[in-house]
């Protein structure tokens, strides 16, 4: 592998001899792949058919075997899973309390082995937290808060790229997640929406990518030492716009894909200087103790001298290298903001009032889904609004944001059809069969046959009688609507996402 010849000198400089030589040795090594479990669809690992081993610092996380291709199994479009870099999954781990984390650690004491207990969620005490995902596609992290979030809070997912946007958007939706908001704006805008509004944000920054160079050639061609001044200065801008964003008492986490002192240490030194109300939440005995800290020697001289606490917060901090943990590096760093008053904010109305559903459409709405949903209960005291002819199941949390980009307002539920509805594909994605009146449990080969697109055709008794809108299932698991009449079920799986296999 040609490394860039500036990066591999700043390394040499920055690590031990030793160090730096394993580092070196590891662009030879395969790359680091992983899963990370959907814990909104299924509970264990257990039920997939892949090897797996579990990843120390993320409870749902495991390394998985490339050559077994889990990104183009029929469970992988059914939800049951996030392909995801093993190391970029300690940046969501790094939201949970500690209450919960102390669980993780016991799971880790027992062997690996999983525990009821290890199901508990990291938000389910108290009022369930409102967190932003500020650069966010395609996903990884969003989707991992949403398993922590189990269905509760509010999470707003936010991608400066349209196009980027519209994959994070059909990755929570692929996963089955009713609360999430996708926006597609810049930090600022966001900082205007939503003023010391978030218990927790991530800020997973765009870098210089060099945690990237094993997985992607691109990555060391497009490197450059201009690139990474430029993402440091960019990466500050962001993080000013999320402290603003963030309630007293809030957490804040930073994390990039490189190894670049000046966007990592020097950009936590940075803001701790800049926002003396924060402090480092040190997470290494809770998360792994394999995870490295955060190096003070690494900061430049324009910068120095430290001050015991700043040389004690940097050593809160996380790095993955790729030479000592099984992953391809990151580096992340929890921060708590001091508790106290939030500024006194202009209270948000709940919604304009026209897009709401009115008396008669929600009655028209709910009779609707009764023709398919087992138990419409509820669905009757939910908050709905049409954005144009679609409409969803918004999260009660979330203000009105009139003039904001949305990619997506929480659950899209259904598409208005001059005077009925139709059901929309996450609505399904969401729904699990015990939730439907009838759904048709697919085996493998007619689950590839449904994502292509083609049509079923079923001899279950069951449902030789059946009409209307069915829940075409694999594994116990929805994979989207099909319409059935005398046991042929036709393809409502959304042409746009459609596979060959
Ligand atoms: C490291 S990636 C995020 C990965 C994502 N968190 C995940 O886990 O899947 C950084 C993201 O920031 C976005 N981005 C680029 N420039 C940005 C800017 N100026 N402000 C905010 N986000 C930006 C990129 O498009 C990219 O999607």
């Amino acid at each position: 592998m040609n490394l860039p010849e500036e990066f591999t000198r700043r390394m040499k400089l920055l690590l031990e001899p030793e160090d730096f030589k394993a580092f070196i040795e590891s662009y030879s090594d395969d790359k680091s792949y992983g899963l990370r479990i959907n814990p909104l669809k299924i509970e264990s690992q257990e039920t997939l058919p892949f090897f797996l081993s579990p990843v120390p610092w993320a409870k749902e996380g495991f390394y998985a075997v490339p050559e077994e291709k889990p990104g183009r199994h029929a469970l992988h479009e059914a939800g049951a899973y996030y392909i995801q870099e093993p190391s970029a999954m300690a940046v969501a781990a790094l939201l949970a309390e500690p209450k919960a984390l102390n669980v993780r650690q016991t799971f880790l004491n027992n062997d690996n082995k999983n525990t009821p207990d290890d199901n508990a969620t990291i938000f389910t005490e108290g009022t369930p937290p409102k967190v932003c995902d500020l650069c966010a596609a395609p996903g990884g992290k969003s989707t991992q808060i949403a398993g922590m979030l189990g269905n509760k809070g509010l999470l707003v997912s936010n991608e400066i790229f349209p196009q980027r946007a519209k994959i994070l958007s059909q990755n929570i939706e692929r996963l089955g997640v009713p609360n999430a908001v996708v926006c597609n704006e810049t930090p600022e805008n966001m900082a205007k929406f939503f003023p010391c509004f978030f218990d927790k944000i991530v800020v997973d920054a765009p870098c210089s990518g060099e945690g990237m160079f094993r997985k992607d050639e691109t990555a060391i061609k497009e490197w450059t030492p201009e690139n990474v001044t430029l993402c440091a200065e960019r990466q500050k801008s962001i993080l000013a716009e999320a402290e603003k964003m963030l309630k007293p008492g809030g957490v804040l986490v930073y994390s990039t894909c490189t190894f670049a002192p000046a966007e990592d240490e020097e950009i936590l030194l940075w803001f701790l200087r800049t926002y003396p109300d924060f402090h480092v939440e040190d997470y290494h005995d809770i998360l792994s103790l394999d995870i490295s800290d955060g190096n003070p020697d690494f900061i430049s001289d324009e910068m120095k001298p430290l001050s015991d606490n700043e040389i004690q917060s940097i050593h809160g901090s996380l790095r993955l290298w790729p030479h000592k943990v099984r992953g391809e590096g990151h580096f992340a760093v929890r921060l708590k903001k001091q508790d106290g008053e939030p500024p006194i904010q202009k209270k948000k109305k709940k919604s304009s009032g026209k897009n709401i559903l009115s008396k008669s459409e929600r009655k028209q709405f709910i009779d609707f889904i009764s023709e398919f949903v087992s138990e419409t209960n509820d669905y009757e005291d939910k908050r709905y609004e049409y954005f144009g002819d679609e409409l969803y199941m918004v999260p009660e949390q979330m203000p009105e944001l009139k003039g904001i980009k949305l990619v997506r307002a929480g659950l899209h539920i259904a598409t208005k059809k001059k005077n009925r509805f139709e059901p929309a594909h996450a609505f399904a994605k969401y729904l699990k069969p015990d939730d439907v009146k009838q759904y048709y449990e697919c085996s493998l080969e007619e689950a590839e046959k449904y994502l292509h697109g083609d049509v079923l055709q079923t001899s279950d008794e069951r449902l030789s009688t059946s009409k209307g809108f069915i829940l075409v299932c694999y594994n116990g698991l929805s994979l989207g609507w099909g319409k059935i009449t005398n046991g042929t079920i036709k393809n409502h799986y959304p042409k746009g996402l459609r596979i060959n296999y």
